[in-house]
């Protein structure tokens, strides 16, 4: 009889199917394509069981996603998040057996308020955005805040013990940083990202909580910088238009304006745990010093991110002086802007934040700061910069001692005669205040409480692989 064949989908990794194909191995690093496995057999009966019984053996892995619900910020990036995921992604999700219910936002914070209160989420495996930083931390917002008040917690107070979120968030890059894909994958390329959702991978992330006034602000996974990155994304935000170049033209532009801030920064270290912001090793798929670290936290109170006697007053240091940058960290912040990322060594689920405080220095100073984000050398090792790994912070700015005072800053004068002097550095009188970049979004309030929440959710990935764990995998199927 004829022989039959069928083709079957199989995602894997580069360099697995160079071991399958004898093809080169990969040029760029994590990124994954799809390959074709073809099986003949001389009976079409018997071809047809094996592709049944594979496709039964693939439904019946529970970790795989079925229905997702889809939402697209078609202005992201360079404009291109429908087209991405209509060429690249939807093909993939449909040979996968994937269903999707695909919604293009039709304004900011639509896909937000939508998770909030009307998506009928019981019957989707998880959620994918299609696009930048922006559009992912309104999925985040959307669905942290559904999950709390379904459960009757109070986002609002900080010490809020958070139910954490079930449903997983895919990340179909289509931004202009894209830096939470590229900190959990290692490229932000989509077909990667959708072949880690159609296996259905799980990377756990911690979560930032920033308060202010016991007021909810907002939620962190990537980046919170006061000075300098706030005055960046400040600035850039004016240049939307320009796409994601802006971010370059405001980077130089506030490296010349040189502002410093002052204010007082109080933090509670993370204490017994493993790893330092100094550690040459890297967080890794499958991290031990997650693992170990949330281990850590106390049973009693699975949910509960910090053992409240290492909670006391008296463990908590406080920081006064003027700074050019203020930044805390949850996961390395590495973007191809920035491969390194802010810091190097920071944990994408260790329930602790790296606070990275740049004093007051000479351009000069702070450019080789800036320029070890791109080269070997260490850029906490310099006498104006010091790191510290915590599980909570607040941060004080020098004159806003109280609401009047904000207030004054937020609609009288100090805001007009900061924007003057913004844009006339030369006149040497700097601005009191920056602002807080929140995950690429601007803050209301430069006065905040920050508390992490450790493996808060969880992401349609797998970490960042090393090269060594393709070549001690047995075979392809392990995957
Ligand atoms: N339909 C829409 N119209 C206008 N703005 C939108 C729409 N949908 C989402 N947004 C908003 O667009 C902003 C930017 O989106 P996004 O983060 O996806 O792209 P980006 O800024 O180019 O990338 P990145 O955040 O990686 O730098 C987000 O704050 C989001 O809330
Ligand atoms: C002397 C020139 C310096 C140029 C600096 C350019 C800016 C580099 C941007 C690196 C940002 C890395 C951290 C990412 C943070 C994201 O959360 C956020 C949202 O997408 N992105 C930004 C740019 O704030
Ligand atoms: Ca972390």
């Amino acid at each position: 009889s004829a022989e039959s064949s069928e083709t079957l989908f199989c995602p894997i990794s580069d360099t697995v199917a160079a071991e399958i194909f004898k093809k080169k191995p990969r040029s760029r690093h994590h990124r994954w394509r799809c390959a074709e496995v073809t099986f003949t057999c001389p009976e079409e009966a018997l071809c047809q069981h094996w592709v049944s019984s594979i496709r039964e053996q693939l439904a019946a892995i529970a970790s795989r996603p079925k229905h997702l619900l889809v939402y697209i910020n078609p202005y992201s990036g360079k404009r291109q998040g429908k087209r991405i995921y209509e060429r690249k992604v939807a093909p993939l999700f449909a040979q996968a057996g994937v269903s999707t219910h695909v919604i293009v936002t039709e304004r900011a914070n639509y896909a937000r308020d939508q998770l909030k209160t009307g998506a009928e989420l019981q019957k989707f495996d998880g959620v994918v955005c299609v696009g930048g930083d922006g559009m992912f931390s309104e999925i985040l917002h959307g669905l942290i805040w559904r999950t709390q008040i379904d459960g009757g917690v109070d986002p609002n107070c900080p010490e809020e013990e958070l139910i954490p979120c079930t449903l997983r968030i895919g990340i179909i890059p289509a931004g202009s940083t894209d830096c939470i894909c590229f900190a959990t994958v290692g490229t932000n390329d989509p077909v990667t990202s959708a072949l880690h959702i159609i296996v259905g991978d799980s990377q756990p992330m911690d979560v930032c909580s920033v308060h202010h006034n016991n007021t909810f602000l907002q939620y962190s996974v990537s980046l919170l910088g006061y000075g300098f990155y706030g005055d960046v994304l400040t600035d850039s935000e004016r240049k939307r238009w320009m796409g994601p170049a802006r971010y370059d033209l405001s980077g130089v532009k506030m490296f010349l304006t040189h502002h410093y801030y002052e204010g007082t920064v109080s933090y509670l270290p993370a204490k017994g745990i493993m790893g330092t912001p100094r550690d040459a090793a890297r967080c890794r798929s499958g991290c031990v010093v997650c693992q170990h670290n949330r281990q850590l936290l106390p049973e009693k109170a699975e949910r509960y991110e910090v053992d409240e006697a290492s909670e006391s007053d008296s463990e908590w240091r406080t920081l006064r002086g003027k700074f050019l940058a203020i930044n805390a960290a949850s996961m390395s912040c590495a973007c191809p802007r920035s491969p390194k990322g802010l810091s190097p060594a920071a944990h994408l689920a260790d329930g602790t934040t790296d606070l990275i405080l740049v004093r007051k220095c000479s351009r000069f100073d702070f450019l080789r700061h800036l320029l070890r984000h791109t080269s070997k050398d260490d850029q906490f090792d310099l006498a104006f910069v010091e790191v510290h790994r915590v599980r909570r912070f607040c941060f004080t700015p020098r004159h806003c001692q109280s609401d009047s005072d904000l207030d004054l800053r937020e609609n009288g004068k100090h805001q007009i005669f900061s924007q003057i002097c913004r844009d006339h550095p030369a006149c040497g009188c700097a601005p009191a205040y920056s602002s807080w970049n929140c995950d690429g979004e601007i803050l209301n309030h430069t006065a905040i409480d920050v508390r992490v929440h450790c493996q808060f959710i969880q992401l349609f990935a797998r970490g960042i692989e090393e090269p060594k764990v393709f070549e001690e995998l047995p075979n392809p199927c392990a995957i």
